[in-house]
This record gives C-alpha cells, structure tokens and sequence, in this order.
C-alpha cells in the first residue's frame, strides 16, 4: 500500500521514466551477422597482435571526437577505408566512432544520450542510430574503436566493437575498471585529467582481474555478472594538465611504471586531448614526434590516436545555426587531407622502425 509518506520518499528528483529498449530487441532488429561478426573478431585478433607485439604494424585509433551526423561519418569512414587499405602494411586503422562523451561540467553527451542535439534524451533512438552506424562501418571494412562510458550501453552495441577505451575521468571508477574486466575487446586506459599515469596503470591491473557486479543481462534484465578479467588493457597517453605526455621521457617514464607494476611495456600516444591543448592543428605535431620516436626504434609506442573528420577545427552547438557538414561539435579535429598526410608520415616511421629490427632468421 502506498500513502503520501511512501510516495515522497522515492524519486523526487525523477521528473519523467520513459521505457528503454532491451539489447535483445535491438540486436533483433539491427543483428551482426554471420561475416560481420567474423570481421569484428578479425579485428579484435589484429589489434591483439599489435598490442602483443607479434605485428610490429602501429594501431590507429582515428576518427571524430564524436558523431553527431551518422552521413558525414560514414563519409568519412569510406574515405578512412580506403587510406587504411593503402596503408595496412604498415598501419592497422580503427575507426574512432563515439558516442558517448564524458563531459568536465555540462554539454551535449554524444549521440546516444541526445541523438536530436536538442536535449530530448531520446536514448532509444540513439542507441538505434549508434547501431546502425556500427554495422554500416563494419560493412564497409573497418574495426571500430568507442568509448564506454555508460555501464549498461554496452549491451546494446559493444559486439560491433574491435577496441575501447575507457576515458580519463571515468579510469578511477571502480565501475568502469569492473567493465572492461568483462568486456571482449581490448581496452585503453587513459590518464587522468591532472595527468596522473599510476591511476591508468592501476586500471590495467583492476580490470585484468575478474569481478563480480550487478548488471543487465542481454535480455535486459538485472544480472550478477561474473567476468574473467581482460588480459588486453593498455595504456594510453592523453597529457594531462600539466601540459603533454607524449614525448619520448615521459613514454620512457610510463614503460617503467608499466614494467613495475609488471604490465606489457607498451603504451598508445592520443595526439589530441591534452596532447595538443585541444588544438588540431597541433596533433601532427604530436604525430611528428611519435613518428621520430618510432624511426628511432621505440616498440613501446604500439598505437596513436587522432581526432579528424571531413573539416578541420570544430564549432559550437548552437539551436539557431545550421551546423557545417562533417565538422566536429565536440573537441576540434583535424580535416580530412591533413589527417592522410599524418597517416603517410607514420606508415614511413612505421618502416624506419622495422628497418632498425633484426631480420628474423
Ligand atoms: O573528447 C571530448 C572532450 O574532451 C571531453 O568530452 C570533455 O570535454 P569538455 O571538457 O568540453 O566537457
Ligand atoms: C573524452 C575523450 O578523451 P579523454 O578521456 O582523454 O578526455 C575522448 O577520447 O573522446
């Protein structure tokens, strides 16, 4: 029985519950098929053996800060294909394909939490989308690359994914380690925003354990999930806000922390972020430098991400103008000629690491 007291003391700060689709109907809906997933677990293995080192080709995560225009992303994506076949001798491409955005206060959560950018909340319809855009991808020849920041989206769209990443506001949470413990794709653990390296690295370690945690299940129902731990999480470095962290003494310093926590040496370098001061135009910059260190025979550097869409810079959400097409909303991104023109670069430095390697026997 309910009274006025009992009614007052549950949910007062909910102002509406709207029913969420389960992952099932969703995957009944928009499923992975038989070649797709095949192609998923492809790149899974790729981005393993890269981690692992058995490849000694450079992961690259790259693609919007954000999707907001599943068109113009998978414009991009077409565009991407085609730069990854050229290069995959030296480079393994992922598509970087987010949607969902951690925020430092407020903003536009990504395209799953608001897929109109309007602030209705319609999640269901964002999941939709998010799918349809991850099978499309797929499709075309890409691996996707997504964050997770919501621990019951997954569900929904993580068998579509080849690798993840959990972000530098959410690698301290205890929530997010026990994730990815239980997720099937290699995850990155970035640094934190104050730029702190150990807390990645302690990531790493909590999510290489099995846990057990409340969740939901495919049906979505409520489930206690028992996982096995994920033995492919790696570091990567985002700079922090003490300025950059991708120059060679700060790798050499996480390797060692890495090697003291006896974890793989191996660490992935995001150009942007606090890389590049959120600047686009510096993230060759960034790039240039991996690619030396990579010249000069680093093996610890196994991956890079870059932020690039269509248009170079970014631009403000803003109700009363119509956005450009295939220019970023969130962070600024590089556009689309001098993202080839970094991937070029990095395939040579890709080369010259392989020229300073013995010749196996
Ligand atoms: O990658 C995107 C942003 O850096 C991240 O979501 C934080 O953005 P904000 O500081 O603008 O909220
Ligand atoms: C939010 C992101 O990065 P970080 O967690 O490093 O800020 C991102 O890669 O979209």
């Amino acid at each position: 029985m309910t009274t006025p007291e009992t009614d007052a003391v549950s949910d007062q700060r909910i102002d509406r519950v709207v029913p969420l689709t389960t992952p099932a109907l969703l995957h009944h809906d928009l499923p992975l098929d038989a070649p797709l997933a095949s192609a998923v677990l492809a790149g899974r293995r790729a981005v393993g053996r890269v981690l692992d080192r058995a490849d000694d080709r450079l992961l690259v995560v790259v693609g919007p800060c954000s999707v907001h225009d599943p068109a113009a992303a998978l414009e991009y994506a077409g565009r991407l294909r085609e730069a990854a076949d050229r290069l995959s001798d030296d480079l393994l491409v992922v598509m970087r394909v987010y949607f969902e955005k951690p925020r430092s206060t407020v903003g536009w959560k990504g395209l799953i939490n608001d897929p109109r950018l309007d602030g209705s909340g319609d999640v269901n319809t964002g999941l939709r989308i998010a799918r349809t855009l991850l099978l499309d991808v797929l499709r075309l020849g890409l691996p996707v690359g997504c964050e997770f920041l919501d621990p019951i989206t997954p569900q929904y769209i993580a068998d579509t994914v080849g690798w993840g990443a959990i972000g530098a506001r959410t690698v301290e949470s205890q929530v997010h380690r026990q994730l990815a413990s239980g997720l099937s794709m290699p995850i990155g653990m970035k640094n934190r925003p104050d730029g702190s390296i150990a807390t990645a690295v302690d990531a790493i370690r909590a999510a290489g354990v099995p846990h057990v945690f409340p969740g939901i299940d495919v049906s979505g129902t409520p489930a206690i999930m028992h996982t096995r731990g994920n033995a492919d999480g790696h570091l990567v470095l985002r700079g922090g806000n003490d300025g950059p962290n991708y120059d060679a003494e700060s790798v050499a310093g996480a390797l060692d922390l890495l090697r003291a926590a006896g974890l793989p040496e191996r660490v992935v370098i995001d150009a942007s972020h606090a890389n590049s001061g959120k600047d686009h135009r510096r993230q060759p910059v960034v790039a240039e430098d991996v690619a030396a260190q990579l010249a000069a025979g680093q093996r610890g550097i196994v991956g890079i991400m870059l932020e690039s869409f269509l248009e170079p810079g970014r631009q403000d959400l803003d109700p009363t103008r119509e956005l450009e097409y295939g220019k970023s909303i969130t962070d600024a991104c590089l556009g689309w000629s001098q993202t080839e023109q970094v991937l070029t670069g990095l395939a040579h430095s890709v080369r010259a690491r392989r020229a300073t390697l013995p010749t196996p026997a």
